[in-house]
């Protein structure tokens, strides 16, 4: 097994020689033979070896014994031990988080600090094997996203150096035989068993079956691994370089081009969904899945311009027209400008449509306030269709005055998310004409007697 992991080390480059290395030492079978193997290799690589071990307090006096066996197996082997015990039980009632997510958070921070401490360039973990293949089923199971399809990496950027893994090319049964060979005595953690039901499942039944037909399935799966990250980086270059032209990046937020983005090709296009996502997410939901990115490929294929979809955590992703925002603002909406020809149906991103029609009379059955009539002939055209601006006003019909549009709304009860989207009807001078079902303003014809109308009507589509 050592011969192994010393290959697998320098076919991927894992460590560079004369290093600090941290590893994280739980006491279990797979830790304490990482260790006992780092320990064989310090010569050769010229390591400075640092042990990191987190007593979680979820198992009282049973996990603070592990952290006195681990302090004591490294003091046998003259490895500097650092050993923490962390509160997690009272972390996890603050954050919310499962038992294992808090564990994980408290662990990794620990890691990071006594990275920080001893300069140190890589965090040693001892996943293995047939934790890839758990692993890598389950995603395929669950879903998952790009990456993600690639199971537990080898190498991985974290805090001021690498997380590696060498293990993940030997089996949990290499790891148990190793262990007996040099009488390592392990501890196991009950907990382990209890916390991830899954995991279990597919640890108990189904990798059996796979190591039935073939003993050595994990290197096919860590094979399999390594080409899909090999390939998911290639793709991920190319989706770079074509979503740069697409969107633009705001502060939280994401304006992507619908038309130019669906010119990319599919693969490409999931991907940059893919790329927008850790873009705006500091961490990915993990019930974010290849679901979330195929409903906003079909979102962008629908006939209605205007519409809206929520992701996890908050994440809405707002359609108007060509343009599709992605943002966690709630007062986020869409602002648009748009001309109203004549005759047209102008529609808008909040469902309704502007109709514009010519009648050769005066429209006197034409009443309310979801119609405006205008006189052709005093009107400057081009009409148009707009969200609010700041400092908007306009002259009610019947007063002399002006009124701010802002104190409009408040008058009518408008609520805040709706105002921003409200349509504000305009002619070519800039004058305000018509707030579709709120007001209307002295532009609206008075005298009947004209041979020409330009008639506007607001509707639900
Ligand atoms: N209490 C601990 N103290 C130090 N290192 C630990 C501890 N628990 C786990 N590790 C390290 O993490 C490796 C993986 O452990 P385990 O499989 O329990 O974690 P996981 O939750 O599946 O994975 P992850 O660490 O990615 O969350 C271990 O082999 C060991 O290197």
């Amino acid at each position: 097994m050592l011969e192994k992991v010393r290959l697998f080390l320098k076919k991927h480059d894992l460590l560079a020689p004369n290093s600090t290395v941290v590893i994280g030492v739980s006491g279990g079978p797979d830790s304490l033979a990482l260790l006992h193997i780092f320990s064989k290799l310090q010569n050769e690589f010229q390591l400075h070896i640092i042990a990191a071990h987190v007593d979680h307090m979820f198992r009282g006096k049973q996990s603070e014994e592990d952290m006195k066996f681990v302090k004591h197996f490294c003091a046998q082997f003259g490895i500097i031990c650092e050993a923490k015990q962390m509160d997690v039980p009272g972390f996890q009632k603050r954050s919310r988080l499962s038992a294992q997510a808090a564990a994980r958070e408290c662990r990794y921070r620990f890691f990071e600090e006594v990275m920080e401490k001893y300069s140190a360039r890589y965090l040693v973990l001892g996943h293995h094997g047939d934790d890839q293949i758990e692993t890598i089923l389950m995603r395929l199971v669950r879903g998952s996203i790009g990456r993600g399809y690639g199971g537990i990496p080898v190498k991985r950027k974290f805090g001021r150096g690498y997380i590696i893994r060498p293990l993940l090319s030997v089996s949990r049964d290499e790891i148990e035989a190793y262990c007996e060979e040099h009488q390592l005595q392990p501890r196991y953690d009950p907990s382990n068993e209890k916390d991830n039901y899954t995991r279990n499942r597919f640890r108990r039944y189904i990798v059996p079956l796979l190591k039935k037909e073939n003993q050595n399935v994990h290197e096919r799966f860590q094979h399999y691994s390594e080409m899909v990250t090999e390939d998911e980086a290639f793709l991920e270059e190319l989706t770079l370089q074509a979503l740069n032209k697409v969107i633009k990046r705001q502060q939280g937020k994401i304006i992507l081009q619908i038309k130019p983005f669906k010119t990319m090709p599919k693969p490409l296009q999931r991907r940059g969904i893919q790329l927008i996502l850790n873009y705006l997410y500091k961490d990915i939901p993990p019930d974010l899945s290849s679901v979330h990115i195929s409903s906003f490929l079909t979102f962008l294929d629908r006939q209605r311009p205007s519409g809206r979809l929520d992701f996890p955590n908050g994440l809405k992703i707002i359609r108007s027209y060509d343009i599709c925002t992605f943002t966690f603002q709630e007062e986020e909406m869409d602002t648009y400008h748009l001309k109203i020809e004549i005759p047209s149906v102008v529609p808008l991103p909040n469902g309704y449509a502007i109709i514009s029609e010519v009648w050769e009379h005066y429209p006197k059955e034409l009443t309310g306030n979801d119609v405006f009539i205008i006189d052709s002939e005093s009107v400057s055209l081009p009409l148009c269709v707009r969200t609010r601006r700041a400092g908007d006003r306009m002259t009610l019909k019947g007063t002399n005055g002006t009124k701010k549009i802002k104190d409009i709304f408040i008058d009518a009860k408008i609520p805040l998310a709706e105002r921003e989207g409200w349509p504000i009807v305009e002619d070519g001078a800039g004058n305000i004409l018509w707030l579709p079902c709120l007001k209307k303003s002295i532009y609206e014809a008075t005298d009947i007697t004209k041979k020409r109308y330009i008639v506007l009507h607001y509707k639900e589509q």
